[in-house]
Order: structure tokens, then sequence, then C-alpha cells
């Protein structure tokens, strides 16, 4: 694999902030030098700590092409990091538009719901669940003629059903997580625990703020997990809802994952269907072969011969754009762009970025720091 690979077909857009940073790396807008297209980035550190979570986000989310998730285009080494290239959605994350924009009427939220059950439906068709499914990761794409297109990221707690374990971990973000995921019992469905989480989705996106929440205690992890096992939840009283919406959520939360309502019965549900655009749910390789001219995945074995070579001790020296030049870059005036990039945030608990319980990692991770925290 050749290392310099990377600074030849991809070069730094001056002076813009990082896009985001995560648990694993940071990403980056980037040009592909040939065509002066815009990507996003994701710089991984090498070495031992590239873990199965970057393998499998990699591997899972190579094989996917579809017009609601972000498209991957390939995986290049730097000398310092791995680079994984996407698809640039430049709207932002849907939680921002939350934030910015509060909460949405109906017409609103079901134009965005559609868009992600159509990105997750057809996951789902390729034996792939998504296992974080939030508004921090489903990105807005405005190149469409203005209309904003949601599009699906962060693969990194996905699990294939032919290719990985079935999965036991209880792992995800505390306000979007399934019950039977929280009871850690053993091996559940990640595609039912999905759907669970497009319905808090849906939830947040209609109410701000998030629905298994203590009103009087949010941050409260232990009283949040109690109503999320118990399927409690209410709607704020200035918030009027359809009775169909109301039916729909209740469909999706149901404790007892047999009567939770699965993706085919979302496809048919009325409320669901008003204005649904037809191209949606055709053929769904037809209609990701329209949005994206050519589609040829990453073999797989070169995949993995590069996540092998990317956990090899990094060799020394620069020239590549990876997290060591980023620090002299910052250095250069990125810092204070990059401080001032968060907007204000309001009260309302939807609008926390700090949340704990919007960010990702295991519920066993979440039970030790509430223990440090009471
Ligand atoms: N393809 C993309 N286009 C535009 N912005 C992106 C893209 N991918 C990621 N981002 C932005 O960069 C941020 C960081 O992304 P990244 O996937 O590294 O971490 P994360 O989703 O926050 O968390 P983690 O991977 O640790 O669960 C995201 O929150 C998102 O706002």
């Amino acid at each position: 694999m050749d290392e310099t690979m990377h600074d030849k077909k991809y070069h730094p857009v001056l002076n813009h902030p990082p896009l985001g940073t995560g648990n694993f790396g940071q990403a980056r807008l980037m040009f592909e030098t040939k065509t002066g297209k815009k990507v996003a980035i994701k710089y991984i550190p090498r070495g031992k700590k590239l873990d199965e979570n970057v393998v499998r986000e990699i591997h899972n989310h190579a094989i996917l092409n579809h017009p609601n998730i972000v498209r991957f285009i390939e995986v290049l080494l730097t000398p310092t990091d791995l680079a994984i290239v996407m698809e640039y959605a430049s709207g932002g994350e849907l939680f921002d538009r939350v934030l910015t924009n509060g909460r949405m009427q109906e017409d609103e939220a079901r134009y965005f719901f559609q868009q992600l059950i159509s990105g997750v439906d057809y996951c789902h068709s390729k034996g792939v669940a998504h296992r974080d499914l939030k508004l921090e990761n489903a990105l807005i794409d405005n190149s469409h003629n203005n209309t904003p297109r949601l599009k699906i990221c962060d693969f990194g707690y996905s699990k294939h059903s032919l290719i990985d374990s079935a999965p036991k971990s209880a792992v995800g973000t505390p306000a979007y997580i399934a019950p039977e995921v929280l009871k850690r019992q053993g091996q559940y469905d990640g595609r039912a625990a999905d759907v669970w989480s497009c319905g808090v989705t849906l939830y947040v996106m209609l109410c701000g703020r998030y629905p298994f929440e203590d009103k009087t205690d949010p941050k409260n992890f232990r009283k949040t997990v109690k109503r999320i096992l118990n399927g409690e939840y209410g709607f704020p009283s200035k918030v009027a809802l359809s009775e169909k919406c109301r039916e729909l959520l209740a469909g999706i939360f149901q404790v007892d994952v047999a009567k939770r309502l699965t993706m085919e019965d979302i496809k048919k549900d009325e409320w669901f269907n008003v204005n649904l655009p037809s191209e949606l749910f055709e053929n769904d390789d037809v209609s990701a072969s329209l949005h994206a001219s050519k589609f040829e995945p990453m073999d797989r074995e070169l995949l993995t011969r590069i996540v092998e070579k990317a956990r090899e001790t990094p060799s020394s020296g620069g020239g590549s754009f990876g997290s060591n030049n980023y620090e002299a870059r910052k250095d250069g005036g990125d810092e204070e762009n990059e401080e001032n990039r968060q907007p204000p945030l309001p009260a309302a608990a939807a609008a926390d970025n700090n949340n704990r319980m919007s960010k990702a990692m295991s519920v066993d991770e979440y039970m030790e720091m509430e223990e440090d925290f009471h």
C-alpha cells in the first residue's frame, strides 16, 4: 500500500475547521485533487488501538450503496492514520437542525423519517444493523436542488448478520437504546433495536427532547434506563401531535420485541405513507444506481490488508494530512474556529450536546461513569 497515495489524491480545504471529532478520530473536509469534488475523510490514528469497531465500520459501510446513506468511497493509509474517504454531506447533523430551528412540524419530521427508514431498511436488506441510530448520525446533504436529503453515517457499532457474531453487547447511545439491549440478557435482534432508535429519532424531531428522560431529572441515566425498560414516555403538553403519529410511536415503543412494529409495518403505516416520495422504496439497487453514478465496492481482501497494515506501528515522518499534521495546522489558526464551531445551546434537553446520554459508548461504561458521578 503506497502511503503517499492519500496526499496525491486528496488535499485539504484551507482554514476549514474539522467537521467533528469522534471516539476514534477526526473527520475533515477535503478535495479530490483530480475532480475538485469535496469529500469527508475520517482519520483514525494508526496502531494497535485500531479495534474491531473500526474494522466492522469499514467492512459494513463499504458494501452499502443507497441515496440515504453516506457513500463510502475508499480507505487509504497515511504515515500516521487510516483515512476513510466518504461522500461529504454539506448540511451538518440533523441534531443541529433541531438545535437551531427547534422541534419540527409533523410534515417536516415525516419527510426526514421516511428517508431514515428508507436507508435503515436498505441496511437491513444487506444484513447490516446500524445499532447507533440517532439525530447526530443523520447528516443532511444540501447538494440536490436545495432539497435536503438525509444521509445515515457512522457504522462504528454496526453488525453484519452473516459475517459478525450476533449482537449481545449493550452498545449505542443511552437515550436511543432499546430495552432488550439494555437488559443485557444475551443475543438480541439488531434490526428491532434499530426500529426503536428510529422511533426515538422521530420523537426528538417532533418534541425537541428525549422520550424516556425523567422530566425533573433529565441527566439521570438510571432513571432513563428504568423508564426505557418500562416503555414509559409522554408528550410535552405544548406539542400537539395527530392521533396517527402517536399511534406509530406507540407501535415502535413496544418493550416486547414481538409486539414492536417491524420495518415492514412502518412502511405500511398510514401516517408514514402521507406524501411518501415514490422513489424511496423502489427496488433499492435501481434507485441507488440512479443516485450514485457508479458503485464498485472496494475489494474486501484489499480492505482487510489495509486495516491490518494500519494496525502496525505507524512510520515516522510527516507528509500526510493525518492527525499529527493536523496538530501543526491547529497552531496555524484553526483552533479558534474549532472552539467556536458549536452553536449556542438552548435550554431544551434535546439541545444538550454534552449530554452524556447523547454520546455513544457501552452501557457498562455508562454505569461506571454514573457510579463515579453519584
Ligand atoms: N460524510 C460526512 N460529511 C459531513 N460531515 C461528516 C461526515 N462524516 C462525519 N461528519 C461529521 O464529523 C463528525 C465526526 O464524525 P465521526 O464519525 O468521526 O465521529 P462521531 O460520529 O461523532 O462519533 P464516533 O465515530 O466516535 O461514534 C460527525 O459528528 C459529523 O458531524
